[in-house]
Parts: C-alpha cells; sequence; structure tokens
C-alpha cells in the first residue's frame, strides 16, 4: 500500500496567445501548488483491474476518472498485469478550476511509478500525463512553474513571496471546455507574464499581486454573478488583490497578515460554501 498526495494549483497569471488548428489554446501561465490536498491510496489488487473507490459526489469511479486514466496508460505502455485499488479521499473542490482531477492522475503516475518498480523519471511521467490532460504534466512536478505550450512545457521558477491565500469556490461548477469555447481570442486583457516571473525571482509581494491575470476571467464572469461577488467581498474584507483561478470558478485572495485572512474567511462564510486559508506550498514534489 502507498500514499500519494495530490496537491490542488492556482494560476497566478494565464494568457491565452491564440487558437490552434488542434483546438487547443497556446497558454502562457504561472501555476503554483497550495496545500490543500486530495489523498490517493493505492493498494495492489490480485485480480488484474483498476477499481476506483471515492466516498464524494460527482467523482466518476469509471474510466471518466482522471486517476483510473492515469493507471490504464501506465499498464498498458509498460505491460503490467497487476491490479490497483484507488482510493481518493477528496479534498479539493471539484470541477473548481484548482486542476483537482489532473492532480489525482499525477499522484497515480507518481505513485505506481514507485509500487511497481517502473523507474520512470519526472520528465517521462509529465510526457504521460499530458496524454491524459495539459495540467497533468505541471502536477507531476508541483511547485512553481511557468507553462507553455497547451500547458504542458514546464519551466521551474522559485517559490513566490510568502502568504495567505483565500480560497473560495462559489457552489456551481464550471466546464473548461465550454470556457475556452466561449473565449474571444480578439478581445483579450493579457496579463504580463513576464513581469509575475521577475515579482517571482525578486520575492516581490506588491509586484506579485499587481501583476495577478487571468484571460478566462472576463468569460467566466460573464457566466455567473457569483464570482464577481466574491471578489468584491474578498476586496472589501482587505484583500491585497483577487483572482480567479484557471477556468474558475474558484476565486482566490492574497493577503500577508494572519489576521486579515481571518477576516476574509470570516467574511465569506454564509456567503459560500467552500472557503479554505491555505499557504503556498512553494517547493517542487520530491522524487522518493
Ligand atoms: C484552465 C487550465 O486548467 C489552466 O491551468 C488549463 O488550461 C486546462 O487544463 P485541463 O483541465 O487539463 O484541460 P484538458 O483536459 O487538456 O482540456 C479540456 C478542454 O479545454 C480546452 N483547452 C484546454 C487547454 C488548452 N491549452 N486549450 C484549450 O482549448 C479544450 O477544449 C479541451 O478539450
Ligand atoms: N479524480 C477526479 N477528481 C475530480 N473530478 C474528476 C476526476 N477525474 C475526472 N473528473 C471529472 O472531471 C471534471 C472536472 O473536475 P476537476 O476537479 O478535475 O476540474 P478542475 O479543477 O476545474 O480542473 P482544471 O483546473 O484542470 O481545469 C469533474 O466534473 C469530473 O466529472
Amino acid at each position: 500500500m502507498l500514499l500519494e498526495k495530490a496537491p490542488a494549483k492556482i494560476n497566478l497569471t494565464l494568457d491565452v496567445l491564440h487558437k490552434r488548428d488542434d483546438g487547443y489554446h497556446e497558454v502562457e501561465m504561472i501555476m503554483t501548488t497550495v496545500d490543500l490536498y486530495d489523498q490517493i491510496q493505492l493498494t495492489e489488487l490480485e485480480q488484474d483491474e483498476i477499481v476506483i473507490k471515492s466516498e464524494k459526489r460527482f467523482v466518476p469511479d469509471d474510466r471518466r476518472n482522471l486517476a483510473f486514466q492515469a493507471a490504464e496508460k501506465l499498464k498498458e505502455k509498460f505491460q503490467i498485469k497487476k491490479g490497483v485499488l484507488i482510493t481518493i479521499r477528496k479534498q479539493i473542490p471539484v470541477a473548481a478550476g484548482l486542476a483537482g482531477g489532473s492532480s489525482d492522475a499525477a499522484a497515480v503516475l507518481r505513485g505506481l511509478n514507485k509500487l511497481w518498480g517502473l523507474h520512470l523519471s519526472f520528465e517521462q511521467l509529465a510526457e504521460i500525463g499530458t496524454e491524459i490532460g495539459s495540467d497533468v504534466a505541471f502536477c507531476i512536478y508541483g511547485g512553481t512553474a511557468l507553462a507553455t505550450g497547451r500547458g504542458e512545457r514546464i519551466e521551474k521558477l522559485p517559490a513566490p513571496p510568502t502568504c495567505w491565500v483565500i480560497l473560495a469556490k462559489p457552489s456551481i461548477g464550471v466546464s473548461t471546455k465550454a470556457v475556452y469555447g466561449k473565449l474571444n481570442t480578439a478581445n483579450i486583457v493579457h496579463p504580463h507574464t513576464s513581469d509575475m516571473v521577475s515579482a517571482i525571482k525578486e520575492g516581490n509581494y506588491e509586484k506579485m499581486c499587481k501583476n495577478l491575470g487571468n484571460a478566462l476571467e472576463q468569460v467566466t464572469l460573464e457566466m455567473h454573478t457569483e464570482v464577481r461577488q466574491i471578489k468584491n467581498q474578498m476586496l472589501s474584507a482587505g484583500a491585497d488583490n483577487v483572482l480567479m483561478s484557471g477556468s474558475g470558478p474558484t476565486v482566490f485572495g492574497l493577503t500577508q497578515k494572519q489576521s486579515r485572512a481571518d477576516r476574509i474567511y470570516n467574511s465569506l462564510r454564509g456567503f459560500c460554501e467552500e472557503v479554505y486559508v491555505v499557504r503556498m506550498l512553494g517547493k517542487q514534489i520530491s522524487v522518493d
């Protein structure tokens, strides 16, 4: 039996450059993992099958689950004739823009690499992960990175300046495909990715806050008024800046003061069911 943590990610920036011929969008985004985790337990089975268990509604227990696809890919590619029970203790909100499913898939790839003694590098696991979803490669490494291409090309960055992150997810789920589908690439307000990279490298918290930006935010804001309400609520409770993560609908606010993090958290409870105060992890996931 083996346990593997699957952390959520947030987007500090998300820029869309253009739509590609293969239907995906060329992106440039800075992502960082936070200490909100799903717990993945991998148990070897006698029978040659993949079984998914999760107590949470909305999490599929068949091939639609990205964790299932991760195990299936490894079995196919390396002709593994063993079975595995994948138990997912879900803590990351579902369909939230926090890469929950992608991080579960990445954790299964890392975990089975150990359990089945495959000795694959993180680079090889990231390549396999990309066949499952655009965010999986980043989730293999965790930490902070600039992701380009359709999200699969990863360049490591140092840890962002220390701060509190308040996450709030309104009670709606958002389909990433639908948000990209509604995006008008001619009307994008592009975030300043290179300024965010330098903010992180300089450890400049104010500059990081100033340069938060997400090209998909406007699309989701127009679909769901709750996202705007949460942004306004966080700002009026004292967040230094706020942004929607990924394709949403989760919004995060930043502050360096714990008392203010508490105030923002309290101001959202009752208003919004899923609220968390977390830290950015900064560090990448270690190979062992
Ligand atoms: C919004 C983000 O989560 C930000 O990190 C990612 O860009 C999306 O990553 P993901 O959920 O792993 O996305 P995938 O499962 O690869 O793709 C879902 C759908 O989103 C759209 N999609 C995704 C990534 C991308 N660079 N361009 C796209 O247009 C495509 O319509 C695709 O069919
Ligand atoms: N392991 C999983 N955990 C949660 N949802 C999963 C999982 N595998 C597949 N899904 C399906 O994927 C859909 C999107 O869920 P997920 O939580 O991964 O979205 P997300 O956080 O918005 O992802 P991203 O930020 O990568 O776009 C869900 O509605 C669910 O049906």
